[in-house]
């Protein structure tokens, strides 16, 4: 098996303002959000970061997404450094979070010709593209309708679909059927395993154990920062189901459930 994402030893802190020690309730001037993470991926699986609120899973996608730079460590993708060479990683991955806000302005046809020439994909490639991708998501009513007037389901697969104007062998989920109803949630989640089965190498972050038992082959489960559990779905779940698997991992790290 290939390994097309090497993550070795990112970690990233925060400084926390008076607002944010007063939101995260503790006088700790810092917040070590990653700490000493690795793992890695293989070519065309994908691999669940599964963790609780405030885990540390944004921040390591948004770092292998080079949006924001790790403290220490690195990861390669496909062979470019996330911090030696963003740009060249940047082209080969996909990012996507249910925090992108579109620009209400546009509209998705703008948007999507906006982003394919940024990423300078060529003019017949991207009306192939965007004729399949509006078409499957149920777009194409809605392609000249300014996103402020589309619904957060509609915006959420316009969202979708713009980040993979480029067609990325690696595709970067964050959370990706957070907030969105039940049909949406699906139409993403049957996408994802088409995406797989197309052969792309999917990264996803969930608490959402059932989202991880469909579609990933691979999991990590992330607590505190911290990789505690990195391994194949089939292994972690041997013995027990992945929520109660995850749940004693938890009481072991974390302490008890309040
Ligand atoms: N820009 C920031 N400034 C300060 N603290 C931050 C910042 N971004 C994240 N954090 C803190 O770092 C920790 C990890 O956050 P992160 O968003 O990565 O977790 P998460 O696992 O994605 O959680 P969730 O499921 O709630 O999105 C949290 O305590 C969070 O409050």
């Amino acid at each position: 098996m290939e390994e097309l994402l090497t993550v070795s030893g990112l970690s990233k802190t925060f400084h926390l303002s008076k607002k944010q020690q007063k939101l995260e309730k503790t006088t700790e001037k810092v917040k070590v959000a990653v700490d000493d993470l690795s793992f890695c991926t293989y070519r065309g699986e994908v691999f669940g970061l599964l963790g609780p609120n405030g885990a540390g899973k944004t921040t390591t996608l948004r770092m292998l997404a080079t949006l924001i730079k790790p403290d220490k460590g690195d990861a390669l993708i496909d062979g470019s450094s996330i911090v030696t060479d963003p740009n060249g990683v940047r082209k080969k991955i996909g990012f996507l979070t249910s925090e992108l806000k579109l620009e209400e302005f546009f509209t998705p046809n703008y948007l999507f010709d906006f982003f394919s020439e940024l990423y300078g994909v060529d003019q017949a490639e991207r009306d192939e593209r965007k004729r399949i991708l509006f078409q499957k998501f149920g777009v194409d009513e809605f392609a000249e309708v300014k996103v402020a007037n589309l619904s957060t389901g509609m915006k959420q697969k316009v969202s979708l679909i713009i980040s993979l104007v480029h067609d990325p062998q690696i595709i970067i989920f964050d959370e990706p059927t957070n907030g969105l109803d039940v049909i949406t949630a699906k139409v993403v989640t049957d996408f994802l395993q088409e995406l797989k089965a197309e052969g792309k190498t999917i990264i996803v972050s969930t608490h959402i154990f059932s989202l991880i038992e469909k579609i990933c082959d691979r999991v990590g489960i992330i607590i505190n920062g911290k990789m505690v559990l990195c391994d194949t779905l089939s292994h972690v779940t041997a013995e027990m189901p992945l929520e109660d698997k995850f749940f004693e991992i938890y009481r072991e790290t974390a302490g008890e459930i309040v």
